[in-house]
């Protein structure tokens, strides 16, 4: 019997980013990768997130991360305020601790019930991200796609927000066919563990406008972890300041870097969709 079979979950978004939570904190099961893509094959996600049993004390529940074509990621700020959602109710707290693996990720209750994370602080160095070669300067590096006299995307930014991500900066975020260009600029080798891949727009020195293609994924309605890198990259560079608004097409998510000790904290909507249970025939295939 599959792994997944018969288990209930929730189908939720976070700013429209389809996330699919499922809760396996009774007890330790692996889950291989073919089953996640028969689930997405259904139920269409761009993260599936798995609660497990808390192993480090003070924390609520670890947390594992998959991507719709089975791969693992680090971090993944919206999945995380969506099952900060589902365990706010159950367990009446206001503020909770995941551990991820990314390191431990803080959620909280904000204004208007709007949710917050802290994703800790950005890694910025070349073997961070990870890159594949050396660069001493993370906000703008070698690379580009089209002709080496007018290239149609150069010089991204490169953050780590416990996953990578490349960020390019254009004047109009709706100009390009992202979903001809990510998965091209995904599995570049200058990223050994591939990328999530953004468009960048600055509308002022508060606001961003943003599209992703996910690693592992493909074109999403938001990315909390890439609106995340967008303002650091962007405030790095004196694009913005440290706090700016960043709206994708799901909606708006509010980011601050916080100069006290680093961390960049997301703050943004959640919606539940509906509840359902994995069919165990989804998972013949897989076996
Ligand atoms: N949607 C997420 C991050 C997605 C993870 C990604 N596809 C990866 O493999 O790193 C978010 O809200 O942060």
């Amino acid at each position: 019997m599959a792994a997944l079979a018969d288990r209930p979950f929730f189908k939720m978004n976070g700013a429209g980013n389809a996330i699919v939570v499922v809760d396996l904190r009774a007890e330790r099961v692996q889950i291989p990768a073919s089953e996640v893509r028969a689930v997405a094959a259904r139920v269409p996600f761009d993260q599936m997130m798995v609660l497990l049993p808390a192993r480090t004390p003070g924390t609520d529940a670890s947390v594992r991360i998959f991507n719709q074509d089975g791969s693992e990621s680090g971090a993944c700020g919206n999945g995380t305020r969506c099952i900060a959602d589902v365990l706010f109710a159950e367990t009446g707290k206001d503020a909770l601790l995941f551990e991820t693996r990314a390191g431990l990720l803080p959620a909280t209750r904000a204004e208007g019930g709007l949710i917050t994370v802290d994703m800790g602080p950005p890694r910025l160095k070349w073997d961070e991200i990870p890159l594949a070669e050396p660069f001493a300067d993370t906000r703008a590096i070698e690379l580009q796609i089209g002709p080496i006299d007018a290239p149609i995307l150069h010089s991204p930014a490169v953050v780590n927000m416990g996953n990578p991500h490349a960020i390019f900066w254009v004047e109009d975020v709706a100009a390009y066919d992202l979903s001809r260009i990510g998965p091209l600029l995904e599995n570049h080798p200058i990223f050994p563990e591939r990328a999530n891949i953004s468009l960048a727009q600055v509308i002022d020195r508060g606001h961003i406008r943003l599209r992703v293609w996910e690693r592992g994924t493909g074109l999403t309605l938001a990315c909390g972890s890439a609106a995340c890198a967008a303002v650091v990259a962007a405030a790095r560079t004196r694009r913005t300041g440290r706090a700016a608004t960043v709206t994708l097409p799901g909606g708006d998510l509010h980011i601050d870097w916080r100069e006290r000790d680093d961390h960049v904290l997301m703050t943004g909507p959640v919606e539940h969709e509906f509840a359902g249970r994995f069919e165990p025939h989804w998972f013949e295939a897989a076996a």
